[in-house]
């Protein structure tokens, strides 16, 4: 039986792009389930527009109505939103707000429990953050004060420092929920689980045996229209500085002493810190960047929607990440992530060493040749590990062949499976952030990624590279040739 929390949403963009797609879909959920109390939940929606409640009900009911189970049931739920017109500029409308806040949570008992989320560009966060506080929004009769804030976190170590001594001001590191959507993928919490539930595994898990790490974030669609926000991004700020850097952290970490927040945490953050940060010129060696250019019908990132024609932004990186410790002094990590490739996918290719010495050959056998074992953790679309092994070949002789062990989530697996915004939000109301970006993660990833960005900034790259529906540029591909290995998804 899920436990029912009492909660007061505040949502800022509740009009926006992410709360019709994602956020009402998944407050739903948790309160189909039962893990927000019915009885003691309601919403304040803000946004410029003028909207009345029944036009909020009316936009939370469509974003919710076909997953529900009746009409009344989506109804019900829409019932618990409330909308007011708020600029977060103008510190007066959060007089009101908090007024609003205060009436609401008497009217639905919710116990001063409060949850902040600001969907919407990351200049107002630090305004949003700064007025609730000043203006009394935030409750003080011992329920909890959470803010749950959208991507990005800045736009390089300065800003987001910036950002989050603003906060600060506000709210405690505790009290901030910084979304990831990336650590709430099943596949992505699984590696803990695969790692630390399997002494098989985590005993192997090191660069004694250990060749490479591949992790590829690949998207089949373009920029297209969010080009306003990307063009200003580019990839590595997009997928690379956060996504990638979480996986990378996870897969890198020690065991936490337990599965505590701030357990995982504290070993997420050892591992960033042995990550090593590139001189430029390190930087210029070891990542490459790449531009879609046209193919057919598809027009060249530069003549997409509101791309500049002399855009430089990058669609593709790839990098190599080295750790330098104990345990991966020596394995390149590398990653890569792109619009417009071939297929959407993301997947972790965990490449083993080959046997020191081949017996099979040595024994003049028919082995063909032995492949490297390899291990493969697909976090989308499907949630799926398959171990590469090798095998003996059925009939006489010692012929070798590849023999594959693999396990896909079953349907009632996926039935179960949250979606990502739907087990964060859950979370931040359990008051549980193991699964949210912490400040010394973000910036030490934002360290890391600044010097790749300012290296980009004054090197002229020669774009376009790579072909739509290609695996990127062939610079990616001679990144990992340098080092004797290869992709291994091609
Ligand atoms: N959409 C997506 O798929 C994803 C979005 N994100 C992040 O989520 C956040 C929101 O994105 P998205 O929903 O797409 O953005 P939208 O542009 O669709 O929505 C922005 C929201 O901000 C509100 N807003 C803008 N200015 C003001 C203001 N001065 N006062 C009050 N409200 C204001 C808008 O309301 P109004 O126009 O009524 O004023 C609107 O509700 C961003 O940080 C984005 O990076 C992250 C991952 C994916
Ligand atoms: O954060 C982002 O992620 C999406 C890709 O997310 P996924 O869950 O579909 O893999 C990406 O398209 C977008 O540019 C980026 O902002």
């Amino acid at each position: 039986m899920a436990t029912a929390t009492r909660a007061l949403f505040m949502l800022f963009g509740a009009t926006g792009d992410l709360a019709k797609r994602k956020l009402y879909p998944s407050i739903f959920n948790l309160y189909k389930k039962g893990y927000i109390d019915n009885k003691h939940f309601a919403l304040i929606g803000t946004g410029r527009r003028e909207w009345s409640n029944d036009k909020f009900h009316d936009v939370v009911f469509e974003s919710v109505k076909d997953n529900a189970e009746s009409e009344d049931q989506a109804k019900d739920f829409a019932s618990h939103f409330y909308y007011m017109s708020h600029d977060v500029t103008n510190p007066e409308h959060y007089d009101a707000l908090s007024e609003y806040a205060n009436k609401l949570d008497a009217e639905y008992d919710a116990q001063g429990n409060r949850i902040f989320y600001i969907s919407m560009a990351p200049n107002f966060f630090g305004t949003v953050a700064k007025n609730l506080k000043a203006h009394n929004c935030l409750s003080n009769n011992g329920g909890f004060n959470r803010l749950i804030i959208e991507k990005p976190f800045g736009r390089d170590y300065e800003s987001a420092e910036e950002l989050n001594n603003a906060l600060g001001k506000s709210f405690n590191e505790n009290q901030v929920y910084r979304i990831d959507h990336y650590l709430g993928k099943e596949m992505v919490q699984n590696i803990i689980a695969l790692r630390f539930g399997n002494p098989l595994i985590e005993g192997m898990w090191n660069n004694k045996y250990i060749k490479n790490v591949q992790v590829t974030l690949s998207e089949k669609l373009g920029v297209e229209e969010r080009a306003g926000y990307y063009d200003g991004a580019g990839a590595l700020r997009d997928m690379t500085q956060n996504h990638t850097m979480q996986m990378l952290s996870i897969l890198t970490m020690e065991e936490p002493v337990s599965f505590k927040d701030i357990d995982v945490r504290s070993e997420k953050i050892r591992a960033l810190r042995s990550m090593r940060i590139y001189t430029p010129d390190e930087a210029r060696e070891n990542f490459v960047r790449g531009q879609y250019g046209k193919n057919g019908d598809q027009a060249d990132y530069r003549h997409e929607d509101n791309v500049p024609e002399d855009s430089n932004t990058e669609t593709y990186v790839a990098g190599k990440v080295m750790f330098d410790n104990q345990r991966w002094a020596n394995v390149p990590f590398y990653v890569r992530t792109g619009k417009m490739l071939a297929d959407k996918f993301t997947r972790i290719d965990i490449v083993f060493k080959k046997p020191i010495i081949d017996i099979f050959a040595a024994a003049g056998k028919q082995s063909g040749d032995l492949q490297n074992n390899v291990l493969t953790l697909f976090v989308d679309p499907v949630n799926k590990v398959i171990l590469h092994l090798n095998g003996k070949k059925a009939g006489q002789g010692m012929e070798m062949q590849p023999l594959d062990l693999t396990h896909t989530q079953s349907d009632e697996e996926k039935a179960a499976t949250p979606e990502p915004y739907e087990r964060l939000i859950h979370d931040a109301i359990l008051g549980d952030a193991t699964n949210f970006a912490s400040w010394d993660e973000v910036s030490r990833a934002w360290k890391f990624a600044d010097v790749i960005r300012n290296v980009w900034d004054t090197d002229k790259p020669d774009f376009p590279n790579y072909t739509p529906g290609s695996m990127g540029p062939k610079a990616a591909d001679d990144l990992l040739a340098r080092d004797g290995n290869e992709w291994i998804k091609k």
